[in-house]
């Protein structure tokens, strides 16, 4: 009879339809149903504040009429927590200030160090020809498009080896130097508290003789994802053993996890990582990505079922809904919700001054 009048709990979803079919997987449903919990989608096309019930929002959407529609909804339902808030999310999709954060994390560096390689952002195609601009940078570059959007005009690359190779490309974008490798990337995933790292494939490195005897650029896209199919030069990844990379200490990127997670005010994102062979112990953050394809990560419905369950439940218990009567409201979880809003409003006024910046620029 108990188990008849648990409540249960809803959680709307809004992702684009590849997305939903990647991450919405009858195994992560069903786990999250013997929890309690109901994963909902939400129509995008319909007014959202119109729609529910729900106890949390999860959401990977772009543009102006979504971002109008959790503004909208958070005003009818300020005590239902939408993961993330678009003004936080935003950070991510532009390239320079996505790894500026790394850059502002106060973490001690001992054994292991981090950083970002170096980098110049280029919004027009003189500057590609500005010895001034590009004349610090050691070869080969990568040229990325400034804006992460999700589309596949994004994630379009290329692998530039000499000054030459750059005059065909259509800015803006940003110029990153090539750190060689050893064609292994770190992915760490993060979902709230959790911290996950997995190794995959990527890039080889460049040598200096190839280096010389190389012209022009190199197009590519997602390889970390790319199937054995997709890839040319597959004799290489043979030959590359992945299992046999060394990982980075765990508590080294839990710590940057957890940097990253507060100073951007995000729950749901993972970073790419790559260890510098010259250096050894130097990593190299080179991309932050919201809301990944975590069904990649290994057991990522217990994971994310967990995440789901202790979002409502702070949540519940904040408001007294989910509480024993007279319960006196956890003083940690004031806090929580002070230094929540706080780091919204920071991510604000972040993505406020890069956006006044690009202006200018
Ligand atoms: O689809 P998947 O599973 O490959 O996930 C993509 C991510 O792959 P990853 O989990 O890091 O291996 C992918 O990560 P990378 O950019 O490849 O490092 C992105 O997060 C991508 O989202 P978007 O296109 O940038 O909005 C993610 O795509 P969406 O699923 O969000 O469309
Ligand atoms: N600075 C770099 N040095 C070496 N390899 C890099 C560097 N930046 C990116 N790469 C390679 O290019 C891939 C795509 O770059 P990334 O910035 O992660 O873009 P995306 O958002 O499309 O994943 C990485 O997964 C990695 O294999
Ligand atoms: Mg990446
Ligand atoms: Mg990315």
């Amino acid at each position: 009879m108990a188990e008849l009048l648990r409540r249960r709990f809803v959680i709307g979803y809004a992702l684009a339809p590849k997305k939903q079919q990647s991450f919405i997987q009858p195994s992560l449903v069903g786990l999250a149903a013997d929890r309690g919990i109901d994963l909902v989608p939400i129509d995008p096309c319909r007014a959202l504040a119109d729609q529910g019930p729900f106890d949390c929002i999860i959401h990977k959407l772009y543009g102006d009429d979504w971002k109008a529609q959790l503004q909208e909804f958070a005003a009818r339902y300020p005590d239902v927590p939408v993961v993330d808030p678009p003004r936080a999310i935003e950070r991510l999709h532009n390239r320079i200030s996505m790894l500026q954060v790394v850059s502002e994390l106060e973490i001690p560096q001992h054994q292991e160090t981090f950083g970002i390689p170096s980098q110049v952002v280029i919004y027009d195609s003189g500057a590609l020809s500005n010895s001034g601009v590009v004349g610090a940078l050691h070869f080969p570059v990568i040229a990325k498009p400034l804006v992460a959007d999700g589309s596949a005009k994004s994630h379009k690359m290329s692998l530039v080896y000499h000054r030459d190779g750059l005059l065909l490309l259509k800015p803006p974008l940003v110029l990153q130097e090539f750190v060689n490798h050893g064609g292994v990337i770190f992915k760490v995933y993060v979902v709230g508290d959790y911290v996950k790292c997995v190794k995959r494939k990527s890039l080889p490195d460049v040598s200096e003789e190839k280096l010389e005897c190389t012209e022009g650029s190199m197009s590519f896209s997602q390889v970390s994802n790319l199937t054995a199919q997709d890839r040319t030069g597959e004799q290489y990844y043979e030959s590359m053993h992945l299992e046999e990379a060394e990982m980075p200490p765990l508590s080294f990127v839990t710590e940057i996890a957890r940097g990253l997670r507060r100073a951007m005010g995000l729950h749901l994102f993972n970073f790419d990582v790559i260890r510098d062979v010259k250096v050894g112990n130097r990593y190299l953050i080179i991309d932050i990505n919201y809301f990944p394809g975590y069904a990649k990560m290994p057991s990522y419905e217990t994971v994310l079922t967990e995440f789901f369950w202790n979002i409502i439940n702070k949540t519940k218990e904040e408001d007294g809904s989910n509480a024993a009567p007279n319960k006196e409201e956890d003083g940690s979880n004031a806090v929580r919700k002070h230094v929540d809003n706080e780091i919204e409003n920071l991510a604000g006024d972040f993505c406020n001054t890069v956006g006044e910046m690009e202006n200018a620029g």
